[in-house]
């Protein structure tokens, strides 16, 4: 099979799983297996450090700069669908550590003292450019797919905008995420264009099923297999015909019958976000009498804000 046809039909599978499940599975992304365990390496041993190192680059009371470490309970993702349904708040077991481009001089980095773990920025930048590469590369694919230019999202990208997100769930009691009160990660969509997320072995990552809306099903991908889902500016651009699904983090299906506590989990979520002036607007493409516009003219940036500002 040629290059062209190849990547025609990569570009195909990648839409139909999309469209079907909300998310896809990749390997062979271009991202290397001993790259990947380095990543999860500098995870756990930034998590480890004492959590008056960590809150040494603590993450803002409010929501900007979207940057540095979030203590277990600091974030709020179950504001996004929790407040619209009038329930009480979710909590998220969770601590996370937010990174963006080095030279996005709008939010600034909040990088940890050298000395409490040397090499942790040096590698964070590479692998943040790598994955901003790869997210490019999937992009051109969702293009194609679509039936857009190839390059069509390039030039919205250009300002790698992107958050990089280490995740650290704590060692957990089933029971505690069955009280109704604590969660790993609450229900929510990703706000960006699209994410691309590493999981370790322990499991409970769930979205939401396409053809049936209300049920959620595992996603079994260990690292380094990537898993890909859509997120609310692609949802917009494609007048809903990629949906950001819904997705959250709970009991592993493992353990749901059995055992009394779920181990720690890590992931690693880079999300692929357009530049900050990117017009949402869906595309004309999608747009006709029978299907007109769901959205208003917004920016990325504006949209993302909207977003944001529920959460811290
Ligand atoms: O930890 C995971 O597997 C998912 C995390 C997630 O969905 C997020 O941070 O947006
Ligand atoms: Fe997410």
């Amino acid at each position: 099979m040629g290059d062209e046809e190849h990547m025609n039909k990569f570009a195909a599978a990648i839409v139909n799983s999309f469209e079907l499940y909300g998310f896809v599975k990749v390997i062979n992304h271009g991202l290397s297996t001993p790259k990947i365990e380095q990543a999860f390496a500098w995870s756990r041993r930034f998590f480890a450090l004492p959590l008056e190192t960590k809150m040494k680059s603590k993450h803002p009371p409010k929501s900007n700069p979207h940057r540095g470490y979030s203590y277990v309970g600091q974030e709020n993702l179950s504001a996004l669908t929790r407040a619209d349904r009038n329930s009480p708040r979710l909590y998220d077991l969770k601590e996370s550590w937010d990174q963006g481009a080095t030279d996005d001089l709008e939010n600034p980095n909040l990088w940890p003292e050298y000395s409490d773990i040397p090499g942790f920025q040096e590698f964070m930048e590479v692998f943040f450019h790598e994955c901003h590469e790869t997210e490019v590369a999937l992009l051109e694919a969702v293009a194609m797919g679509l039936g857009l230019s190839r390059n069509h999202f390039d030039s919205m990208h250009t300002d790698r905008v992107n958050e990089f997100r280490l995740l650290h769930y704590p060692e957990v009691e089933v029971k505690e995420l069955q009280s109704g009160i604590n969660t790993r990660a609450s229900e929510h969509t990703d706000f960006g264009t699209i994410t691309l997320l590493f999981q370790d072995s322990v499991g409970g990552l769930e979205v939401e099923d396409q053809s049936q809306m209300g049920v959620f099903r595992p996603v079994e991908a260990v690292a380094p297999i990537m898993v890909v889902n859509i997120g609310d500016c692609m949802q917009r651009w494609t007048n809903n015909r990629l949906k950001s699904a819904c997705h959250r983090v709970t009991i592993p299906p493992r353990c749901s019958d059995g055992c009394d506590v779920i181990d720690e989990r890590y992931s690693i979520a880079f999300f692929g976000k357009p530049n900050r002036n990117a017009e949402l607007y869906p595309h004309p493409l999608f747009i006709s009498i029978d299907n007109p516009s769901k959205y208003e003219h917004t920016t990325a940036g504006e949209y993302n804000q909207t977003r944001l500002v529920k959460v811290y």
